[in-house]
């Protein structure tokens, strides 16, 4: 199985919707968690199983760093708004962070979603 986390900022939840639609056939195929929100976006619009936990702002990404320090996340994709100011903005750095000290691939742009994605798909063919 593959762990994938997703989370978006709400300036960035649309693109990642539409990604997510775009990839669904990738994404159905795997464990996915999700801060609050997106995850609820991601269900309804995209109609995907999905693991939520809180929203960001009230610990959400700290509850997913948390899963990543236990090993159970593969892959972060993480769709920051690089423009706004974030109140949690610790918390985001946070989840950076721990990808870094537990060398987990991570996207916060959709070109590396991309990369990461093609590598689930071979993940899941092989
Ligand atoms: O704020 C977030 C990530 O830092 C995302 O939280 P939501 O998915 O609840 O909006």
């Amino acid at each position: 199985m593959v762990n994938v986390a997703l989370i978006a900022h709400d300036k960035k939840k649309l693109d990642l919707a539409l990604f997510a639609k775009e990839w669904k056939d990738v994404f159905k195929n795997c464990k996915l968690y999700a801060t609050k929100t997106t995850g609820k976006i991601l269900k309804e619009k995209v109609g995907l199983e999905i693991q939520t936990f809180e929203s960001g702002p009230l610990g959400g990404d700290l509850q997913i760093g948390a899963l990543a320090v236990g090993g159970k996340i593969d892959f972060v994709i993480f769709l920051r708004d690089p423009l706004t100011a974030q109140p949690h903005e610790p918390d985001v750095s946070a989840v950076l962070r721990i990808c870094d000290v537990h060398n987990i691939p991570l996207a916060t742009n959709l070109a590396t979603a991309e990369a990461i994605v093609l590598e689930i798909q071979k993940k899941l063919n092989n």
